[in-house]
């Protein structure tokens, strides 16, 4: 199962560097109850990797990397750092697994996921994260690029906690997007809240659609959804286009 923990529930995307520890204690005790195995956390970038790549990106394009690399390496790390202590701290087993070092882009992801695959076996819970990644060009590789590659490589199901109770649609929260709908509801999808360098709600489901996967998008501010979700409850907007 891949959880990906969006940056705007870990964090306030309007104030940089800050945490939303409610939440994120919250969630650690909800994927301790749960109790699930292969397990696999994502997280975005959140109030810490979009500000300072937006400080390296001047019209769509890198600047000063040679400083701003291990800029967004740093900020992210203390990212991971602090959601992986967390974690921990509730005796989940989390460990780091850090893109910038090993992820290339060359016109797509090239991902090995070894490392991850020897780490679900020993039972660990991989917590991969947004980040900076290089190959021909630079490119910010998303949370919403690794989770479903990962859905996808692994064969793991997908689950999306954002800070909304699912995909809206003319105002309401539309139950399910599948190969009839998705086209239309593509209409009614755009960006993030805050400062966002990726691609907020529409990214996902452009993702979703490319990778042929079935998910859930669902509220993770909500008490319990951490947890119904990785039970395998159908809460939120269910995503069916495999
Ligand atoms: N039709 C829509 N339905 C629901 N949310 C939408 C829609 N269109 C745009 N959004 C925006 O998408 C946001 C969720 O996408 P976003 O990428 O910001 O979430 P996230 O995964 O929590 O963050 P991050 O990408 O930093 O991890 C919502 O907060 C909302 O502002
Ligand atoms: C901004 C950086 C470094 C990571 C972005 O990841 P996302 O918030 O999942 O899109």
């Amino acid at each position: 199962m891949i959880l990906k923990l969006g940056g705007s529930v870990l964090s306030d995307k309007k104030i940089p560097f800050s945490v939303n520890w409610d939440n994120l204690e919250r969630i650690a005790m909800e994927i301790k109850k749960a109790s699930v195995d292969d397990l696999i956390i994502v997280h975005g970038g959140g109030s810490f990797g979009h500000p300072i790549a937006k400080k390296y990106m001047k019209n769509g394009q890198f600047i000063n990397m040679h400083k701003g690399f291990w800029e967004i390496q740093r900020a992210m790390r203390r990212f991971n750092n602090i959601i992986i202590d967390t974690l921990q701290s509730y005796d989940i087993p989390a460990v780091s697994i850090q893109p910038s070092s090993f992820v290339v882009y060359k016109g797509e992801i090239v991902f090995d996921v070894s490392a991850i695959k020897e780490f679900l076996k020993k039972k660990f819970v991989p917590v991969i994260h947004g980040d900076i990644i290089i190959g021909e060009d630079y490119k910010i590789l998303s949370g919403d690029d690794i989770a479903p590659y990962l859905a996808k490589t692994l064969g793991l199901r997908l689950l999306y906690a954002t800070d909304v109770d699912g995909v809206y649609v003319n105002g309401k929260v539309i139950e399910r997007i599948d190969k009839e709908n998705v086209e239309d509801v593509l209409k009614h999808l755009s960006g993030s809240n805050g400062i966002d360098v990726t691609g907020g709600m529409r990214y996902k489901i452009e993702m979703l659609i490319k990778n042929k996967l079935n998910a859930i998008i669902f509220n993770g501010n909500k008490r319990d959804n951490i947890y119904k979700a990785l039970k395998g409850e159908k809460i939120g907007t269910e995503i069916i286009l495999e």
